[in-house]
């Protein structure tokens, strides 16, 4: 089965577009405290997980012990739900070819984000695996997204389909692998019209303030998930983990149902 068929089963048996962000912070209790926070996120929001999104920036930052916590976790995910490796990697193709075999042979991810801007054939390793998905960043989150991403071209296109042409291509060559984007929530008006029917990765929920109406009036029908990290791991609230997960997946499924 491809990726975007496994996603949207899963987003059709569970009702839910919510991709569960897995950024571990090590509070007071320090990073021993992680494994078991980890088991708990986990074991409480999977029913609702459309997706799991954990980050490598969070495990890299725990040293070799964060790496094993990342592969432990990893092996100790629900089979039914997918996973998107949030590793934003970017490098030369032959450097690319060893990412992409260490994350789709090693690594038990079912995806992961890529940032685009060496090229074509800086994807390319990473397009011939069944059942594999890629994300690339077309219109990032943060503010910085209007340096570069949403600038526009002599042609009127803006920079970001540039990175939508890359994928186009990959169609084209009828490449095993999935390609999707992602698109911050907190950019995304005036974007979500020119995606393509692809899957996104909608990060920018929650704790970055994103509006979910500008997604419920784009009418996709492509496998997109919404991603929320702090909004369930961290809300700072007396609400469990599955609260909160349940909470932002009613929220996502109202706004797409208008
Ligand atoms: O454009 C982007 C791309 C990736 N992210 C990542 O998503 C989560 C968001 O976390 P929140 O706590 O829900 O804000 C995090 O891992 C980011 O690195 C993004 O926010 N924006």
């Amino acid at each position: 089965m491809r990726y975007a068929e496994r996603l949207q089963a899963r987003i059709e048996t569970t009702g839910s577009r919510l991709c569960v962000g897995i950024d571990p912070r090590p509070g007071d209790d320090g990073i021993d405290a992680v494994p078991d926070f980890l088991k708990k996120l986990v074991a409480e929001t999977w029913e609702r997980a459309a997706a799991f999104k954990p980050n490598m920036a969070y495990f890299e930052a725990m040293g070799l012990r964060g790496i094993e916590m990342l592969g432990e976790l990893l092996e100790q995910m629900p089979d039914e739900v997918p996973v998107i490796l949030d590793a934003k990697r970017s490098d030369i193709g032959e450097t690319q070819k060893y990412y992409a075999h260490s994350y789709f042979s090693h690594w038990k991810v079912d995806a992961v984000t890529l940032n685009p801007f060496l090229g074509y054939d800086s994807i390319e390793p990473f397009l011939g695996w069944e059942g594999k998905g890629i994300y690339l960043l077309a219109v990032t989150s943060n503010p910085g997204s209007a340096d570069f991403q949403r600038q526009s071209l002599a042609d009127g296109r803006s920079v970001f389909e540039l990175v939508t042409a890359l994928g186009e291509r990959s169609l084209a060559e009828e490449n095993a692998t999935d390609v999707g984007y992602v698109v911050g929530l907190t950019n995304a008006a005036g974007v979500l019209a020119k995606m393509p029917d692809a899957p996104l990765l909608v990060p920018g929920l929650g704790a970055q303030g994103g509006d979910l109406a500008s997604l419920a009036a784009a009418g996709r029908s492509a496998p997109d998930v919404i991603n929320v990290s702090r909004g369930i791991s961290y809300a700072g609230d007396d609400r469990s983990f599955a609260q909160r997960a349940a909470d932002w997946a009613d929220k996502i499924a109202a706004a797409y149902q208008g």
